[in-house]
């Protein structure tokens, strides 16, 4: 039986782009004086397969978890943070607690593991599959039955979210030591050396990144055969990053559209793209993370990010930021007059 992440999701509606497109040159404006609001607009259009889109309904899903390669000594944060972080979330006083708020969106979150304990009775959604991930300098990060565990519970986040009716899904991760086995995927998914794609993350201090790469390098070489994207995912990735990659392909295949986060997500983004390309489509880049290797994620995704606001956050921060952008969006097309209706001259 095939697995259900290799199903091909749906095309975008060409037939609702057209009727899109035409309705945005009936708009009192120079045709194209919105620029990229425009082709927004559009893109919604024939993702949600209505001539008028819309975006109430947003949700906010951040997977968390521990990776096992904190053990190399590769973040600036010690590991008990995710877990901290997790409280944090569900308080109110995360970055994404409060964008989350800001925008009314259903936020939601989901820990996949954490070294230390997340508060008993929160409202965290508890998918605990273990502490954390393997080390990926000596170990897989995940066993095929961890990573199908994973995948799933993505999978089901965003069945959820259209159970509610959501109109755009954003993702987020946590997860102290993620953006070194993000970069030992991209890495291998791109064969380029790590030297060129490894960043600070959290802000790992300049004297510590040849360390970093070190490690990075490490793992490349005792995961030398792993080629194929799925593979690199269950050994090189780490549970949140698994459900982020399964949480884009099941978006696609419920033809919803997706605001993809920073750097971690966007190597989701390309992970999942690799193994089910009909995921493309449905990706939107929400902004430019400083973060060294974001710059070849976005390439390799052909993406044009809508901010660079100089974000390293992670957690779906810069996604949700650009969120009341899409909404301008879809309300300039929903809601200008035509130049008939306004009485104003065409040239
Ligand atoms: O997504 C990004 O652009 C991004 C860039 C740098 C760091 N982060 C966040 O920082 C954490 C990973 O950093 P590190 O240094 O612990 O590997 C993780 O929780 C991410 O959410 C996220
Ligand atoms: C405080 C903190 C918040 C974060 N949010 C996402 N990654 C993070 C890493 C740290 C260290």
């Amino acid at each position: 039986m095939q697995e259900w992440f290799l199903r091909p999701g749906q095309a975008p509606s060409e037939k609702h782009r057209a009727k899109a497109q035409a309705w945005q040159r009936q708009l009192t404006k120079p045709d194209g004086s919105l620029g990229r609001l425009e082709s927004l607009a559009v893109e919604l259009a024939a993702l949600q397969q209505r001539k008028h889109p819309e975006l109430k309904k947003v949700n906010i899903c951040v997977f968390a978890s521990d990776h096992g390669v904190c053990a190399e000594l590769v973040s600036a944060f010690p590991q008990v943070v995710t877990a901290q972080m997790v409280n944090n979330f569900i308080n109110g006083g995360a970055a994404i607690s409060v964008l989350a708020k800001a925008l009314k969106a259903e936020f939601e979150v989901v820990s996949l593991g954490t070294v230390a304990p997340v508060h008993e009775m929160s409202a965290v959604r508890d998918e605990t599959i273990a502490r954390q991930s393997g080390n990926i300098t000596c170990a897989d990060a995940m066993t095929d039955g961890e990573l199908a565990q994973a995948m799933d519970i993505g999978r089901e986040a965003v069945a959820r979210a259209v159970e509610t009716g959501c109109e755009l899904f954003v993702a987020g991760e946590m997860g102290i030591g993620n953006s070194t086995v993000a970069t030992a995927m991209l890495a291998r998914l791109l064969d380029q050396p790590a030297a060129s794609l490894a960043g600070p993350g959290t802000g790992l201090p300049l004297n510590r990144m040849a360390h970093k790469i070190a490690v990075i390098e490490r793992a490349l070489a005792h995961h030398r055969h792993v080629k194929a994207p799925l593979d690199v995912l269950r050994c090189l990735g780490g549970f949140d990053i698994a459900a982020l990659v399964a949480s884009y392909i099941a978006c696609a295949q419920a033809k919803l559209p997706v605001l993809v986060d920073g750097y971690i997500c966007g190597v989701a983004a390309l992970t999942a793209v690799c193994i089910n390309p009909s995921v493309r489509p449905w990706l939107l880049a929400s902004h430019r993370s400083t973060e060294p290797g974001h710059g070849a994620v976005l390439q390799a995704l052909k993406a044009e990010p809508l901010l660079d606001l100089g974000m390293r956050l992670g957690e779906g921060s810069g996604a949700a930021l650009a969120v009341p952008l899409l909404r301008m969006a879809c309300d300039l097309h929903n809601n200008m007059a035509t130049f008939n209706e306004a009485g104003v001259s065409e040239h």
